[in-house]
């Protein structure tokens, strides 16, 4: 069996980089080709049922079911034109969205390809047979060696080996996959490279991780976003007081002899409610989870990707998300007369069953430096296994009368002290040291002829990833407070923390102190992401607003947040945030240049449509209009064409750049605001420039 130490680590700096190159596929750039690709979808999308979904839009559809009832009635340029540039804009809107789609369609092609038909090898009581990976079940066990593509998502239950996950990733560099611990979690699809592992499968034929992307990055399973929902209740209501505006107008109009066409009446309508943004909305949405989905981070949720731009906090765990998380016994001090071999012998002892990566790392230590078997013998094996759990914080082994117990220092501790023992004074600066270092020490303990006593220390060392320091201070800089959460003491969380360069940090904390930290920062009004890997995560990860689970962790953590980062880069958020402030702002621009837009549209069209009745109304038509008719078919076409505008806008959403709010704020009103009213103003001016010259028009 190969050891996890002698593997290069993958760096997350490079691992993005490489892993965008291999997915600029569906995304990047717009190009005008993708508005052609994209018609057969769009044309599809003129179902009425797909319509009424954006009731702004669904008010076009029906106006343009309107006009052009009339038109057929009323042959003319103008009934005409009119009826045919409302379905353009009808039009526009679907081709935004199906453009939003189409990139994604090309990833999810890429991803079908690593969804082969592999040959699971299925263990039946010890028995291997082979079945179609699509007739796993949920709990089955499954042997894959060397070469063999994993026949679907699960946990590594026995082995260790390297797994190529670039099918999934775009990283080519292969990663480390072994039982026991948080980096248990293999994905249907990737390919193992060496040695032989035993999987339990944990997901339904269907339902795998390799399904849920495709269908994520497809756009199928996206529903509104609670944010989504109130702007569609702000438009539609601004929509239904420009129905009211102009149903009133008729009367006034009709009072001064000049009653409006209905074909007229609708254009007015349809110029006037806020189509701009009622066309790209939903096409900012599906471009900000593609944004994601190009960073290597899945997010099953679009709430989350909206949260994740007005984070507050960001709490991280240490082992695994901060650290590389293969935490390995590097050294034995033995304490109180012990001598080295009998604290090799008592810790060996306590670990043989220990299948998480510590457990094994120590028991190879002693095989490697005291030449200790690594299986246990006949008489080992009638003992009783305490298995290691994240409150106890305490595994090991009661095999006749001798206990032997190793773990964390105050859970030993009080295991000696409740077993009538005494702790040595030496443990404790033995203790302090390791973890003044950074590293983790596991005290070890034995009862021996009733006489509890403890026997050593085993030092455990893990690396901090590099590069955390300068990603936490954008972070800082961002208005984000990063906190590190761990299960480890005081003295290693504080040493892993300067190194790391978080804001602050919580040790000693169990599944449930992490999840209370996250209800009361939330209790105080904020916002809290959580990253992490193992499955003493999962809730804290499932209470976040935005949890963002390691793909190096366990299904445990993978299920409970609602984002994967693929590339396992904890200071990932900094773009995870960078994307959700994008798309917020985005929304935001786009919806004050729609509105802005359509008041001077008003302001823009009607001086034209009543100068013949009221002259000195041509003051206002400062534009000089050639005729209504012009001027309302004029601003028909410019209202369909902005769309068009606007969708690599859309897309590509409004650059971000760290501010305060106000200034974003202040920003956005003068370009978008300011934008959105003098465009109308220059577009209806140009196109009527046209339109005058269409026989019957002008
Ligand atoms: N196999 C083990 N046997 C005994 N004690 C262990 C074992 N693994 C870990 N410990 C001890 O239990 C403590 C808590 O472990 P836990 O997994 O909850 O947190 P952690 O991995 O240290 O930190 P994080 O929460 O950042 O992942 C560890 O710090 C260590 O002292
Ligand atoms: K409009
Ligand atoms: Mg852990």
């Amino acid at each position: 069996m190969t050891t996890t130490t002698h593997h290069p680590q993958r760096t997350p700096q490079d691992a993005p980089a490489a892993a965008a190159a291999t997915r600029q596929v569906g995304g990047g750039v717009f190009s005008p080709r993708q508005l052609l690709t994209s018609l057969p979808d769009a044309l599809r999308k003129f179902d009425p049922r797909h319509q009424l979904r954006n009731p702004v839009m669904f008010v076009v559809w029906v106006g343009s079911v309107l006009v052009t009832v009339f038109a057929i009635g009323d042959p003319s340029g103008f009934s005409i034109g009119v009826a045919a540039w409302l379905w353009f804009t009808v039009l526009f809107a679907n081709l935004a969205e199906a453009v939003a789609e189409g990139r994604g369609k090309a990833q999810a092609e890429s991803l079908r390809r690593t969804k082969t038909d592999a040959v699971a090898r299925r263990l039946v009581d010890g028995v291997e047979e082979r079945v179609a990976g699509t007739e796993l079940r949920i709990g089955d066990l499954v042997v894959v060696e060397a070469g063999e593509v994993i026949p679907g998502d699960g946990d590594v239950v026995e082995g260790i080996a390297t797994v190529d996950e670039s099918a999934i990733t775009g990283e080519s560099a292969p990663v480390i996959r072994e039982s026991g611990g948080d980096r248990c979690a293999v994905t249907g699809g990737t390919t193992v490279l060496s040695d032989r592992v035993v999987v339990r499968v944990t997901t339904k034929p269907g339902e795998s991780f390799v399904d849920r992307m495709i269908a994520l990055v497809e756009g199928a399973q996206r529903q509104k976003t609670p944010n989504e929902i109130a702007l569609t209740i702000l438009l539609s209501t601004l929509t239904i007081i420009f129905l009211l505006a102009v149903v009133a107008l008729q009367p006034m109009a009709a009072y001064s002899g000049s009653a409006q066409s209905v074909i007229v009446l609708t254009a007015l309508l349809v110029c006037l409610i806020p189509t701009t943004i009622g066309a790209l909305l939903s096409a900012i949405g599906i471009a900000g989870m593609d944004r994601l989905v190009q960073r290597n981070v899945l997010a099953t949720s679009g709430k989350a990707v909206e949260a994740a731009g007005d984070i507050d906090t960001l709490l991280l765990d240490k082992t695994g998300t901060i650290t590389f998380g293969n935490r390995r016994a590097t050294e034995l001090v033995a304490v109180g007369g012990t001598t080295p071999e009998e604290l090799a012998a008592a810790v060996r002892l306590s670990s043989l069953a220990d299948g998480t990566p510590e457990g094994r790392s120590i028991v190879e230590l002693c095989a490697e430096r005291f030449g200790l078997s690594a299986e246990p013998t006949d008489h080992e094996k009638t003992g009783e296994f305490v298995e290691f759990s994240a409150n106890t914080r305490m595994s090991g082994i009661d095999l006749g009368d001798l206990s032997v117990r190793k773990g964390a220092a105050g859970a030993v501790r009080a295991w000696v002290a409740e077993n009538g023992g005494e702790v040595s004074s030496e443990v404790g600066p033995v203790v302090d040291e390791i973890s003044a270092q950074g590293g983790t020490p596991l005290v070890v303990a034995e009862i021996r002829g009733g006489v509890a006593s403890v026997r050593g220390v085993v030092r455990l060392s893990d690396v901090v990833k590099p590069g955390m320091r300068e990603r936490f201070a954008e972070l800082r800089a961002m208005g984000i407070r990063t906190v590190m959460v761990t299960g480890d003491n005081p003295l290693t969380a504080k040493a892993i923390a300067d190194e790391a360069g978080v804001d602050d940090f919580l040790a000693e904390a169990k599944p449930e102190d992490k999840m209370a930290l996250i209800r009361q920062e939330q209790e105080g009004g904020k916002l809290v992401a959580m990253t992490g890997d193992g499955t003493n995560d999962a809730p804290a990860l499932a209470q976040s607003d935005v949890g963002v689970a390691m793909n190096t962790g366990t299904s445990a953590a993978k299920e409970a947040g609602n984002m994967v980062d693929l590339d396992s880069d904890p200071t990932k958020l900094i773009e995870i945030v960078e994307i959700g402030k994008q798309l917020l702002i985005t929304r935001g621009a786009l919806t004050t240049f729609s509105v802005a837009n359509d008041l001077a549209k008003y302001f823009a069209i009607l001086p034209a449509m009543f100068a013949g009745i009221y002259p000195q109304l041509d003051k206002l038509n400062i534009m000089h209009l050639a005729t209504p008719q012009s001027a309302i078919l004029s601003a028909v076409i410019f209202n369909a064409l902005i769309i068009v505008v606007l969708i690599p806008l859309a897309l590509r959403g409004v650059r971000y750049r760290p501010s305060s709010a106000s200034a974003l704020l202040r920003r956005n009103l003068l370009v978008y605001g300011l934008g959105g009213v003098v465009t109308p103003f220059a577009g209806i001016w140009l196109v009527d420039l046209l339109v005058r010259l269409v026989p019957g028009i002008g």
